[in-house]
């Protein structure tokens, strides 16, 4: 795995979050990760400078020697981007695409019928090994690129295989999910500070918590809602919160958020594949 060579497409904030992930891991030499952009040159010296990787603009790219590339760039780019690659890569050759929205069936569209492409969905935990990273090979990859696939995406966090068909909802939970956790400590922090605690100090103990729940949930064999429970003493504080929750719909404003977004990758994937057939 270490001789592994990996050329990630696009130098945006998902590959800086996948690149820091892996390097810190140790599970690809650092010299042999490659990252490529279109045109921001600044970009490329900062990610050498800052991960001892090679930087390049993808023309540069030594394909041959390239074992994955993962497309990382904008679902809109993503055309566009495949073109000079198309020429470039074999058939056996595997394609990672990070790109929201974007089927297996689409890339393998733009590249060679029959190429090893595996579709994947992070998140920018990524950056600290916390990524909850979805997989799902198309048909014709062979076992061994899943296993390598897993095995990379374990450099960045929990890796879960999945069916494409659940790709979307997916997106929802984990790939658009750190958001709706940061918003939540928007509220946390605005909320403490309205009402005149130190907002640094209420941001580190609203954190703390989450993540003191999230290892819970991890940890133990209870369920969400037993652990719930264990925090609500009758008539006590935290059922007087409960209460304001459920009676400003907050279960509905999540299960709402994770369909909007998996709707939206939806419409995504349904919206390039629409410009393919009409060329
Ligand atoms: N951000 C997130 O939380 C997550 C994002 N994703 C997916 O990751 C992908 C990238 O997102 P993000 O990192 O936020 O995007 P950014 O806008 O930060 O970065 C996009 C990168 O793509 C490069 N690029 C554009 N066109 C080309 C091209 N033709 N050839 C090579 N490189 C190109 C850009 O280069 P230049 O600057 O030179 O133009 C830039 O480096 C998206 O498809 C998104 O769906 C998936 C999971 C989570
Ligand atoms: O917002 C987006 O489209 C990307 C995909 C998942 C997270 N960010």
């Amino acid at each position: 795995m270490k001789e592994l060579k990996v050329a990630f497409i696009g130098a945006g904030s998902m590959a800086e979050a996948m690149i820091s992930g892996i390097v810190e891991s140790g599970t690809v030499k650092k010299e042999n990760i490659y990252v490529t952009n279109r045109s921001n040159l600044n970009r490329r010296h900062e990610l050498i400078r800052k991960y001892g990787i090679k930087a390049m603009h993808t023309e540069e790219l030594p394909y041959e020697e390239i074992d994955a590339f993962i497309l990382a760039m904008k679902p809109k780019d993503a055309e566009k981007a495949m073109k000079p690659l198309k020429e470039k890569i074999q058939p056996e050759q595997t394609i990672m695409s990070v790109l929201a929205g974007i089927s297996n069936h689409f890339i393998e569209a733009c590249l060679h019928s029959g190429q090893q492409v595996i579709r994947v969905m992070p998140n920018t935990s990524s950056m600290i090994g916390e990524s909850a990273t979805a997989l799902s090979p198309s048909p014709n990859v062979s076992m061994e690129n899943v296993w390598m696939a897993e095995e990379l995406m374990a450099a960045i966090g929990k890796v879960f295989v999945i069916k494409e068909s659940q790709m979307d909802l997916f997106t929802g939970i984990a790939g658009s999910g750190p958001a709706y956790f940061y918003y939540l400590m928007e509220s946390i922090e605005k909320t403490a500070e309205e009402n005149g605690m130190d907002p640094e100090m209420a941001r580190k103990a609203g954190a703390q918590t989450i993540l003191g729940a999230a290892k819970m949930m991890m940890s133990r064999e209870e369920t969400p809602s037993q652990l719930r429970e264990n925090v609500t003493s009758p008539n006590g504080t935290t059922a007087a919160g409960l209460e304001a929750l459920k009676f400003n719909g907050g279960g509905h404003a999540i299960s709402q958020a994770i369909l909007s977004a998996a709707e939206r990758s939806k419409e995504m994937s349904e919206q390039l594949q629409e410009a393919i057939l009409v060329k």
